[in-house]
C-alpha cells in the first residue's frame, strides 16, 4: 500500500500558521493539549466498552506514556507520546487531523488573525488549539494509530499520519512496522532546534506537574534513562538495558509497580559503602508516575499553595490570566450528595458579555462524578445571567456515574448546586470586601455593574448583593450605600443621587443640582453606570431611607423644620420681592416649563430647569427619545415633557438684575416695547441657558444661537440689523455630459498617468476597429 498525500483542509493551514506565528512564547503548552487528546481517547474508549465489551474487557491498563529519545549524536531528539485509547481508523486520521470539524473555526480564525501574540493566546487558549499545537516545538509529527477491534471492524491495521510543520499536505500511509500499539494512539515529534529542551526528562515531567497533572484521571508514566557507577562486583552485576528502539518504536506498558526499581537503587548506595569498590557504569531505566497527586479540588486546601490554584484553573478553564479569587469548600447538598467544590472569579469578563447579555449562560460550571467530568450543561438549573461568568468544579461523591442528560435534570442535587453556587459566590464577594480593600477594588473594576445586575435580577438576594454596591459621590470615590447612610445629616430623610448615563462622576459633581447640596456638606451619589439608575429604582428605598433624584422636585435638606423663626421671615420677604418677575417669567416659559419657583439648591447659577416628580429627568428623557425616534408614545412624551420648573436663584446678581427690568417695565409706558422685546429675548436665553446647564436639549437651537447672536451685537455695540453680506459666487451651469477620455489627476495618485494615457489608446483602437466594422 503506498503512503496517500493529501491536503489540509484550508482552515487548518490557517491555524497552523496561527499557532506556529503567534503562540510561540505559550509553546511548553504542546503537552498539555497532546496529554488532554489522550486523555479524551482514553475516556472514550472506557464509555464505549460500556457498551461494547469487544473494545476493551477492562483488564490492561489504561494509560498515556511519555518518552524522550535523543539522537546517537545527541544534537536531535523526538518526544513519543503514547495512549492506549480508542485510536483512530485512516479515514479518522484524515478527517480529525486534516479538517477542522469544530463549528466558529472560521469566526474563531479571523479573530484571532487580526491580533498579536499575547491576545491570540488568549483566543487560542479559550479556543482550545489541540493536536496542532504539536507543531509549535516539532517541525515533524508523526502520529500512528489503531482502533480496537470490533465486530464492525475484526482486523484493524495501524496507519500513520505524517506531517512537516512547512507543507501544506500530509501523508498517510500503512505503518511499516505493523501493529505495535495493539490499541490506541502513538504520536511522535520530531523537535526543532529551538526546542530540545523537552528531551529533559526534567523538563517533561514539570510540565506535566505544571499544566496536566488534573487533566488526565489516567495514570501518565515518563520514561526515565539515567547513568549510575555500581559496584563491579561478582554476581551483582546489574544485565545493562539494551540501547533504545529505533524511530517510531513503543515503549512496553510501564509496570504498574516502581518499586523494584527503588530497591536497585538502594543496592546501589550500599555498594558505595564498601571500601575501594571497583566500579562500573551502568544504564538504568524506569517508568515512573507523574500524576499521582489526586486532583487539586480532592485534596485539603490547607495544603494548596496560591500558585497551585492559579495552574489549575489555567489549564482546567483554559484562562491564560490568573483567577481574581476562589473559594474551595466541601460540603453535602442536603439530600445527601457529599461533593467538593472550587468557585474561581476570574480576573476579566468576556469582552463581548455585556453585548451579549440577554443569552449568557454558563459554560464553566463543570460538574464530575468521582473524578469523572459529566457535564458543563445544567440545563434548567443554570446560573442567573448576572452570575454566568462564574467558573466552578463541582465534584459529587455519589451521583450514579453514568447519569444522562435526562436523570441529571431532574435531579435535586443540581436544583441545590446552583443555590450553593450563588450563595458562595456573594461570600466571596463579601470577604474580600471585608478582608481585602485593594483586591476588592479590583473586583468592583471588574464586577461592580454586575453585582448591581444581581442586585436587580436577584430578588431572594438583593439585600445582600446591594450591600456589596459602591458608587461615587460628590465627596468620595466609592461609597456603599451603608457608608452612605453613616454619613447622613441631621434631619436626612433622603438619600440623595444624580444619574447621567455617559458622563464621568467628576463632571456630573460639577451639576447645578447639587450646587448648595455640595456647598452645605450633603452626600450626594454620582450615578453614571446605566444599571445604576435601575437598580436606584428598583430599590426605591435603602434600611428604610428612599432615594431623592436631586435632579427632581421633592428635594429637602431634612433641616428646613429646624430654620429659626427669622429666616422663615427672610423668605417670606423674598418671595414677594421676586413675585413680579416670578409672574413675568412663568408667562415667558409657559411652554417649556409647568411654573417659576425661587430655588434653594442654587448657590451660584443662576437658574436650573428641574425636573416634576412625574416629570422626566434629562437623563430619562435622553433614554426615551432615543428609544421614540423608533416610533410611538410621542404623545406621552410630550405631556411629560414640560413636567418641569424652572427655579430661579434671588441671590444671583443676574437675576436681581432681570427683576429691576421687569419691575421697569411696568412703570415706563413709553419705552415699553423696544425694552420688553429686548428682556423677552434675554428670558428666552436665561431659559434656554438653564435647560442646557440641567441637561436638556434647547427645544430650537436655531433661534437660541439667532438670539445670542444679536445679543452679542447689542454687548460690541454693533448695529442688531446690519445685514451680513450674503452673496456667494453660484454654481457654473449644468452639463451633462460625460468626458470621454478619463479625467487625469482624478486618479489620486493611486495609479500613473501613463496608464491611463495606455487604457485611453486601447480604447481608442477598439473604437476605430468598430467603425471599420460597421463598413464592412
Ligand atoms: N490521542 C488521540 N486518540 C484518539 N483520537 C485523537 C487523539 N488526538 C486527537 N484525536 C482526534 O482528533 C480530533 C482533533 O483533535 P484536536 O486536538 O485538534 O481537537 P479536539 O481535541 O477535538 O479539541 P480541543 O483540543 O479543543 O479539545 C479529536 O477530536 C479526536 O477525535
Amino acid at each position: 500500500e503506498h503512503p496517500v498525500k493529501l491536503n489540509y483542509q484550508s482552515d487548518v493551514a490557517r491555524l497552523r500558521k496561527i499557532v506556529i506565528n503567534s503562540l510561540y512564547s505559550h509553546k511548553e503548552i504542546f503537552l498539555r493539549e497532546l496529554i488532554s487528546n489522550a486523555n479524551d481517547a482514553l475516556e472514550k474508549l472506557r464509555i464505549t466498552a460500556l457498551t461494547e465489551k469487544s473494545v476493551w474487557d477492562g483488564t490492561d491498563s489504561l494509560n498515556i506514556t511519555i518518552k524522550a529519545v535523543k539522537d546517537e549524536d545527541g544534537t536531535n531528539g523526538r518526544i513519543v507520546i503514547t495512549d492506549t485509547g480508542i485510536g483512530m481508523s485512516p479515514q479518522e486520521l484524515s478527517t480529525n487531523l486534516g479538517t477542522l470539524a469544530k463549528s466558529g473555526t472560521s469566526d474563531f480564525l479571523s479573530l484571532a488573525e487580526g491580533q498579536e501574540g499575547a491576545a491570540t493566546g488568549n483566543l487560542i487558549g479559550a479556543f482550545g488549539l489541540g493536536f496542532y499545537s504539536s507543531f509549535l516545538v516539532a517541525d515533524r509529527v508523526q502520529v500512528a494509530s489503531i482502533p480496537p477491534k470490533t465486530d464492525r471492524n475484526p482486523n484493524p491495521v495501524q496507519h500513520v499520519f505524517s506531517s512537516s510543520a512547512d507543507e501544506s499536505s500530509y501523508e498517510i500511509f500503512e505503518d511499516p512496522r505493523g501493529n505495535t500499539l495493539g490499541r490506541g494512539t502513538e504520536i511522535t515529534l520530531y523537535l526543532k532546534p529551538d526546542s530540545l529542551e523537552y528531551l529533559e526528562t526534567n523538563a517533561i515531567s514539570g510540565l506535566v506537574n505544571k499544566h496536566s497533572s488534573f487533566s488526565s484521571s489516567f495514570p501518565i508514566y515518563l520514561f526515565e534513562r539515567w547513568t549510575e557507577e555500581v559496584a563491579d562486583e561478582e554476581g551483582l552485576n546489574t544485565p545493562e538495558v539494551p540501547e533504545p528502539s529505533e524511530a517510531l518504536n513503543v515503549p512496553s506498558t510501564p509496570d504498574e509497580d516502581d518499586e523494584a526499581i527503588i530497591e536497585v537503587a538502594s543496592e546501589h548506595d550500599e555498594a558505595k559503602e564498601s571500601v575501594l569498590p571497583k566500579v562500573k557504569n551502568v544504564t538504568k531505566e524506569e517508568w515512573s508516575r507523574l500524576n499521582a497527586q489526586p486532583p487539586l479540588w480532592a485534596r485539603d486546601p490547607k495544603n494548596i499553595s496560591d500558585q497551585e490554584y492559579n495552574l489549575f484553573y489555567q489549564t482546567f478553564f483554559k484562562d491564560f490570566s490568573d483567577p481574581l479569587a476562589w473559594h474551595h469548600f466541601s460540603g453535602d447538598s442536603g439530600s445527601g450528595v457529599a461533593f467538593k467544590a472550587i468557585v474561581f472569579l476570574p480576573s476579566r469578563l468576556d469582552a463581548k458579555f455585556w453585548q451579549t447579555l440577554p443569552e449568557q449562560k454558563p459554560k464553566d460550571v463543570k460538574l464530575m462524578v468521582k473524578r469523572v467530568f459529566i457535564t458543563s450543561d445544567l440545563g434548567d438549573d443554570s446560573l442567573p445571567k448576572w452570575a454566568s461568568w462564574v467558573k466552578v468544579v463541582v465534584d459529587a461523591e455519589d451521583l450514579p456515574l453514568n447519569v444522562s442528560r435526562e436523570t441529571l435534570q431532574s435531579n435535586r442535587f443540581l436544583k441545590q448546586l446552583k443555590q450553593m453556587i450563588i450563595k458562595r459566590m456573594i461570600q466571596l464577594f463579601t470577604k474580600i470586601s471585608e478582608e481585602d480593600p485593594e483586591k476588592f477594588e479590583k473586583i468592583q473594576e471588574v464586577y461592580g455593574s454586575i453585582i448591581k445586575l444581581g442586585a436587580v435580577e436577584d430578588s431572594k438576594n438583593q439585600a445582600k448583593l446591594t450591600s456589596l454596591t459602591r458608587f461615587s459621590t460628590n465627596q468620595r470615590n466609592k461609597t456603599s450605600l451603608d457608608q452612605y447612610l453613616e454619613n447622613k445629616k441631621h434631619g436626612q430623610k433622603q438619600i440623595f443621587y444624580l444619574a447621567e448615563i455617559g458622563k464621568t462622576p467628576e463632571l456630573l459633581s460639577q451639576s447645578v443640582f447639587i450646587e448648595k447640596l455640595h456647598a452645605r456638606g450633603y452626600e450626594v451619589l454620582l450615578l453614571t453606570d446605566p444599571v445604576d439608575e435601575i437598580l436606584v429604582s428598583n430599590l426605591r428605598q435603602w434600611k428604610g431611607i428612599p432615594f431623592q433624584d436631586v435632579a427632581k422636585a421633592g428635594l429637602q435638606f431634612g433641616d428646613e423644620g429646624l430654620d429659626a423663626e427669622e429666616e422663615k421671615e427672610q423668605q417670606k420677604d423674598l418671595d414677594e420681592k421676586f413675585k413680579p418677575l416670578l409672574d413675568w417669567l412663568k408667562l415667558e416659559a409657559k411652554d417649556i416649563v409647568r411654573n417659576v419657583v425661587l430655588s434653594n439648591r442654587l448657590v451660584k447659577s443662576p437658574c436650573a430647569v428641574v425636573a416634576n416628580i412625574d416629570g422626566y429627568t434629562a437623563n430619562v428623557q435622553k433614554i426615551l427619545s432615543a428609544q421614540n425616534s423608533k416610533g410611538g408614545r410621542e404623545g406621552l412624551m410630550g405631556q411629560l415633557a414640560n413636567a418641569k420648573t424652572l427655579e430661579i436663584n434671588p441671590r444671583s446678581p443676574l437675576i436681581v438684575g432681570l427683576l429691576r427690568r421687569v419691575e421697569d417695565l411696568a412703570t415706563q409706558e413709553d419705552e415699553k416695547n423696544i425694552e420688553a422685546e429686548e428682556l423677552h429675548e434675554v428670558a428666552s436665553i436665561l431659559i434656554d441657558g438653564a435647560l442646557v446647564r440641567s441637561g436638556f436639549e434647547v427645544p430650537d437651537s436655531h433661534r437660541f444661537f439667532s438670539r445670542v447672536d444679536r445679543v452679542l451685537r447689542r454687548s460690541l455695540g454693533v448695529s442688531e440689523t446690519a445685514p451680513t453680506d450674503e452673496s456667494v459666487k453660484p454654481a457654473p451651469p449644468v452639463d451633462s455630459s460625460v468626458p470621454d477620455t478619463p479625467v487625469t489627476g482624478a486618479n489620486d495618485g493611486g495609479i500613473p498617468d501613463n496608464v491611463w494615457d495606455k487604457v485611453s489608446l486601447e480604447i481608442e483602437e477598439m473604437e476605430e476597429d468598430a467603425v471599420s466594422h460597421d463598413e464592412l
